[in-house]
């Protein structure tokens, strides 16, 4: 069979089986028997492995494979873990520079981040020691991982100071781990994921933690919650300070006085992109002062001092071309 015979044959089934599966779980009303249901999946698996690129988020059978939010503790997160707001164009960025001088009375320095495409995972340390790690969730309220991400390597367990902090980042699985992983569960007749994304969401979100343990989930590590426990006035240094506390930090950040030298670095990893080892979707575009950004506060769901750049979807990753990076 050819690529667009199973495309075509892939979009229908999963049209179908979304169509079954919400009529059974939300309607409590099945459409068809469950022989058909299973005899169609099968279908799609199938398909599935002979094509992995054509296997896409919304699958049925990415919802396989990790196990439902219901069973995982739930978390609430004292601070909200707030939404970013997002531009597609470097226009808007210059709005919101504009909103940021109107605000302020002059112009300021921005920290600039890669935005990296992963999920975002809070850790809480009480005295130095690591005492809870969960996801976003809602916002509000997250999953409880705290076993999960203790296998995860570059999260440290202790801290060189007994602080009290809570730290968040986004857990992601590197290119190369996500390549391996797909090849394996291919092997095995298993479902794969559609992405690096779903993979590292898939392999967190584990009731049990030796199969997370198995998934080379890594992390970047990207603000403090509460900075005034460790006496920094700046979002670079407080990356500096975590990066001294053992956490791992992503090194391609830059404070920007303008916004010419975010033009640059947006131009820089929109070329590099596909090379880097794990996955970015944009950049991220801070008040680098965090007295002003207190001044400046949230909307009830966004910082109104941070943005978000995104960079058009990526095309379908055919090589992934890997050179030596200091992660
Ligand atoms: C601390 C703030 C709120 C400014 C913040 N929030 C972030 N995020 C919030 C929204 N998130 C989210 N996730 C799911 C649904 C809605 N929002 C996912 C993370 C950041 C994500 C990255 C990154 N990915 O590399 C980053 N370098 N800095 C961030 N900084």
């Amino acid at each position: 069979m050819d690529q667009q015979t199973a495309q075509t044959q892939l979009s229908q089934l999963r049209l179908e089986l979304n169509r079954y599966r919400k009529a059974y779980y939300t309607e409590d009303a099945p459409l068809v028997e469950d022989s058909v249901y299973d005899q169609k999946y099968q279908q799609l698996l199938q398909l599935e492995q002979q094509f992995p690129e054509l296997v896409t988020p919304d699958s049925p059978s990415q919802l396989v494979g990790d196990v439902p939010a219901s069973n995982l503790a739930k978390v609430t997160h004292e601070i909200p873990m707030l939404s970013m707001g997002d531009v597609f164009s470097f226009a808007e960025l210059q709005e919101f520079n504009e909103r940021i001088k109107n605000a302020v009375g002059h112009p300021v320095d921005y920290n600039v981040e890669l935005k990296i495409d992963g999920l975002a995972l809070s850790l809480v340390y009480q005295q130095g020691q690591l005492v809870q790690g969960s996801t976003r969730g809602d916002g509000s309220i997250g999953e409880d991982v705290t076993n999960n991400v203790r296998t995860i390597k570059n999260i440290p367990q202790t801290l060189p100071e007994p602080l009290d902090l809570e730290v968040r980042g986004e857990c992601f699985m590197p290119k190369a781990a996500f390549a391996k992983l797909n090849n394996q569960r291919e092997q095995n007749g298993e479902t794969v994921f559609a992405n690096p994304r779903n993979a590292a969401a898939g392999s967190l979100r584990q009731l049990n933690a030796q199969i997370t343990a198995q998934r080379q989930l890594s992390t970047f590590i990207y603000t403090v919650v509460n900075p005034q426990n460790i006496a920094v006035a700046t979002q670079s240094q407080a990356l500096e300070k975590m990066t001294q506390l053992g956490y791992h930090v992503n090194p391609e950040r830059f404070v920007s006085h303008d916004l010419q030298g975010v033009k640059a670095y947006i131009a820089k990893y929109q070329q590099l992109r596909d090379q880097l080892p794990y996955g970015i979707d944009g950049i991220v575009l801070k008040v680098n002062d965090l007295t002003l950004q207190q001044q400046l506060g949230n909307t009830v769901k966004v910082p109104r001092w941070e943005i978000a750049y995104k960079f058009p979807p990526e095309e379908a990753q055919t090589t992934i071309h890997q050179i030596e990076w200091t992660v």
